[in-house]
């Protein structure tokens, strides 16, 4: 994707905010590593991956002056920001929002890019599943948002044509098809979240082949004209406190 924009004449960056990530084809401009790891959080919190990955980001927010810095050095760029896989982050607690707040109030637009597998997408209740948290975070987040269906390479050709009906999804089919492999007494349940995905047309995927130059142009085109969208948008404010579960007896 980088080499792809920069051959279109355009500025991007890596930005990595995986307290995690271990290994980078393109070494980042900014690398929140170098702010926080996961590995010193475990080691020294006595902390697991999850709490760790949580702790990690609450400093992130309490450090903001240390992103704001490094990001301000790019803003005339585009950035591709690689965020940690943890569905956690983006839909239990408002600490993404946060970060979204702060890239648009010091001058960014910002499309969220929620990345699926293809080879997690076995069977149409897992596609729910995925639809499910996809809109899950595109509701807490709150900005112009794409689902990419990712691994389009590892897919066979008698498989991709299997998956085309994820691409432009029709509710009544994926609803019969998802009751005949999880029982009848689902159906309706079936139906209703088929009907969820065809009300928010949004919730539709775009398939990304990164041996393939016209599916990354196509899914990097899709991303500009979210950009453009979200230029006219006011940022909103982020909200709910974290939550403090110790203190609410109820
Ligand atoms: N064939 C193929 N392999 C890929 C592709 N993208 C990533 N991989 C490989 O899949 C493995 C896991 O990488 P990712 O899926 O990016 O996962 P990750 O970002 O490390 O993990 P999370 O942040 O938890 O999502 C690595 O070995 C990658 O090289 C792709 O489009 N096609």
């Amino acid at each position: 994707m980088v080499q792809h924009a920069q051959n279109a004449k355009r500025r991007v960056n890596l930005v990595n905010l995986d307290p995690a990530a271990e290994a980078f084809d393109y070494q980042p401009a900014i690398d929140i590593k170098e702010l926080i790891t996961l590995e010193d959080v475990m080691d020294e919190m006595d902390y697991g991956p999850n709490g760790g990955l949580v702790y990690c980001f609450e400093f992130l927010v309490e450090n903001m002056d240390w992103f704001e810095e490094q990001i301000g050095e790019y803003e005339d760029d585009y950035l591709i920001i690689d965020c940690p896989g943890q569905i956690e982050l983006y839909t239990h607690i408002p600490i993404m929002r946060e970060i979204t707040h702060t890239l648009h109030r010091i001058g960014f637009n910002i499309v969220g890019v929620y990345c699926l597998e293809s080879q997690f997408v076995e069977d149409t209740s897992k596609y729910f599943a995925g639809v499910m948290s996809a809109t899950s975070a595109m509701f807490n987040l709150e900005i112009p948002h794409l689902n990419v269906m990712t691994k389009m390479d590892l897919v066979s050709s008698e498989q991709q044509k299997l998956m085309d009906r994820y691409f432009d999804p029709d509710p009544l089919l994926l609803s019969d098809e998802a009751s005949k492999q999880m029982g009848q007494r689902y159906h309706d349940l079936n139906l209703a979240l088929a009907r969820l995905i065809d009300d928010f047309s949004m919730v539709s995927f775009l398939p990304l082949n990164i041996k393939d130059e016209d599916s990354i142009a196509y899914v990097l085109s899709h991303a500009d004209n979210a950009l453009q969208w979200g230029e006219d948008q006011e940022p909103k404010e982020p909200e709910d406190e974290i939550p403090d579960i110790a203190e609410n007896d109820d």
